[in-house]
């Protein structure tokens, strides 16, 4: 809206210099009163608009803190005020004025500020959906149990102590122990865990998760603000409302430049008014001339701009940056750690070898173990069903189905107990994994997960399964390691497969059979001194996400992993892990270079504003010179950002 009367202003006031037609009845030198008079009506909407930075800028100032809004209130209302005298000089019949007014300087200056907030607010506003999508998931009621009656109420209603019930199928309220019943919970949306949990009588449960099968009582232990979901949204919320890094130096350099500009314009008006012995009005241009030509609007779009170009130009790549914080810490990363399934690897693991013991046959094997993981969602229990459905193996029932994170699965058919899993599941139920030993470590060296198989307490025998390397990964790591940054992979699965992959791919540092709810702790280790990137994709590795310096996601991967992450790879293409890198560092010099531009014609314009050339006998810069240099440090600064939409990236 403010463009809309200040370009039409610009060209009024300002075409006729270099050529441009104008109607006749407001040619400045036939009509001088009705050429001022539509400056004035064009410049009252744009000051209308604009009246937060006078608000802002004066009443900083009188509390002794000046501001950039400082600097842009006082600098607009002098060159307003100053044209509003030549305009009604004008109307007493004075027609030297008529060529000298500054509203445009003034409208052209709150437009581009404007333009400024506006692009920083984009750049900010992207996020906040996270936020919006987190409170969805608490429910708005809950039911208590109250002398032996159900009664619904709102959630805010509940306090501590309250018994609740929870029904199949709802969200648990609030956070609370069990106190009767016993259920199977899918806390997935809180901790990221996507097996559904077995609770019981004393077991803790939280809020917003699902409770998946039966009813229970519980009783409430956390409510508001407490809760875990509560937490989590707090923490969302306070990274994004935190400043980018950069920003602050602004500020910063702001804090001393703003008073030292209005002191100097002060003063220049004031020696040449005494010692110069000019006239008022030619110590006013002064005045004018040094605030208008130290005007901010350019250092207000340095950052915005780049910020949006940069993020702009990684979306189209494929790169998805939802913060400019997140852009600028990526250039920092010192240390990044991989998930290995489904992010080194395809996550689309086959089964490749079955070795049998104690006399049992392959297919035999094969079906007792396929029927168990029927129950099981995890990539390699749905590798070994798809394997026996190839051989047309009919699977068998099974009850009592229990899945144990970062371990296996047990469950029961025809009364006996199958265990399929780890050597820590075998060893946790006393099953002797002796024998196969050896073939285990011969598979897991070959990059392959062995998994034991034992059926009422015997071993039986090994299926292995194997997941192919992303053809892009090793070259991926290479371009990391070249860029001096320490790669390591986090895993749950055991150390000998683990570190076969990880040869394969040139990572020298390997995490393995780290529980699902570790793998956040073992970020915040490596934290300890370092910036620390997590890449992943699956549901237990959202918590590592968010407590990495920067959290980056897969675009396959889940929904859950790519909420909480600050990158998103859209392209599953781990080159764009150091794309995104180098975006960064792209952005951030960019933002310095335009920070210079910024500053330069500033700088450099304000002894020439306080008439120090014409001491020598060169030109003065009137206000309307100062004030097209400052609108062209603004515009070298937009040219400068744009420059880096030809930033390339590596494929
Ligand atoms: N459903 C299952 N059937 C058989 N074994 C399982 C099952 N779930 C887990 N395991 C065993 O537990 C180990 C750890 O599992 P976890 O899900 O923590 O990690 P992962 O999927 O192997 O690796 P990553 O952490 O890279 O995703 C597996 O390697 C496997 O040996
Ligand atoms: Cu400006
Ligand atoms: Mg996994």
């Amino acid at each position: 809206m403010s463009a809309v009367f200040a370009i039409p202003l610009l060209y009024i006031a300002m075409g006729h210099m270099v050529g441009l037609p104008l109607p006749e009845m407001i040619d400045p030198m036939s009509h001088p009163v009705s050429f001022a008079t539509i400056q004035l009506i064009l410049v009252l909407p744009v000051i209308y608009f604009g009246r937060e930075f006078f608000i802002v800028g004066f009443k900083s100032l009188f509390k002794g803190h000046p501001n950039m809004d400082s600097l842009v209130a006082l600098g607009t209302s002098a060159a307003f005020l100053y044209s509003l005298y030549g305009t009604i000089m004008t109307y007493l019949g004075n027609n030297t004025f008529a060529t000298n007014l500054y509203y445009e300087s003034a409208a052209v200056i709150l437009t581009l500020i404007t333009l400024g907030k506006y692009f920083e607010a984009v750049s900010k506003g992207k996020t906040s959906d996270a936020i919006k999508k987190l409170m969805k998931l608490a429910p708005k009621t809950a039911f208590i149990v109250k002398n032996e009656e159900i009664i619904e109420i709102n959630l805010d209603e509940v306090q501590v102590g309250d018994i609740l019930m929870v029904r199949p199928g709802d969200k648990i309220p609030v956070d609370g122990i069990i106190v009767e019943g016993s259920s199977s919970i899918d806390e997935s949306m809180i901790t990221g865990e996507s097996m559904p949990v077995d609770k019981k009588v004393n077991d803790k449960v939280v809020g917003a998760s699902l409770n998946k099968n039966v009813s229970f009582k519980f009783k409430a232990t956390k409510v508001g603000s407490d809760t875990a979901l509560a937490q989590i949204i707090k923490l969302v919320e306070d990274a994004q409302g935190s400043k980018a890094p950069i920003a602050k130096i602004a500020d910063q350099v702001s804090s001393v430049f703003v008073p030292v500009v209005i002191t100097l314009a002060l003063l220049s008006g004031l020696l040449w008014l005494i010692l110069g012995q000019q006239s008022w009005i030619f110590a006013l241009t002064i005045t004018i001339s040094v605030l208008v030509i130290a005007c901010p609007c350019a250092l207000g779009l340095a950052t915005p701009t780049a910020i949006m170009v940069g993020t702009g130009l990684g979306a189209e790549n494929g790169i998805l940056i939802k913060s400019g914080d997140a852009l600028e810490t990526s250039r920092k990363i010192q240390t990044i750690v991989f998930d290995k399934t489904g992010t080194i690897t395809e996550g689309k693991p086959v089964v490749t070898d079955i070795i049998t013991s104690n006399g049992y046959k392959s297919d035999l094997v094969l079906q007792l173990a396929a029927s168990a993981e029927l129950g099981s969602e995890h990539p390699l229990g749905e590798a070994i069903v798809d394997s026996a459905k190839d051989k047309n193996l009919t699977l068998q029932n099974t009850n009592e189905f229990k899945a144990i994170p970062g371990q296996g699965i047990e469950t029961k058919i025809d009364d006996k107990t199958l265990l399929l899993g780890n050597d820590k599941l075998m060893l946790s139920k006393n099953i002797n994994i002796d024998i196969q030993k050896s073939d285990s470590d011969k598979l897991a060296d070959e990059g392959k997960t062995p998994m034991y198989l034992s059926f009422d307490n015997t071993l039986i025998g090994i299926i292995a399964v194997a997941d192919t390397i992303k053809p892009s990964s090793a070259k991926a790591i290479k371009a990391l390691h070249k860029m001096d940054i320490e790669v390591a992979m986090l895993t749950g699965d055991n150390e000998k497969t683990a570190n076969a992959i990880a040869k394969q791919v040139g990572i020298d540092r390997v995490l393995s059979e780290v529980l699902p709810e570790d793998k956040a702790n073992e970020v915040k280790k490596l934290q300890n001194n370092k910036i620390v990137a997590m890449v992943g994709d699956g549901i237990n590795d959202a918590p590592a996400l968010a407590q990495a310096d920067v959290g980056i996601a897969i675009g396959s991967g889940t929904d859950v992993a790519i909420e909480s992450a600050d990158v998103v790879l859209i392209k599953n293409d781990l080159m764009d892990v150091s794309n995104a890198i180098k975006l960064s560092h792209a952005t951030i010099r960019n933002i310095k270079q335009n920070l210079f531009w910024a500053f330069a014609y500033n700088t450099l314009g304000i002894p020439v504003a306080m008439g120090v050339l014409t001491l020598f006998g060169g030109p003065l810069l009137n206000p309307m010179i100062a004030g097209a240099a400052m609108s062209f440090s603004s515009v070298s600064v937009l040219l400068n950002a744009l420059r880096l939409k030809g930033f390339k990236l590596a494929k």
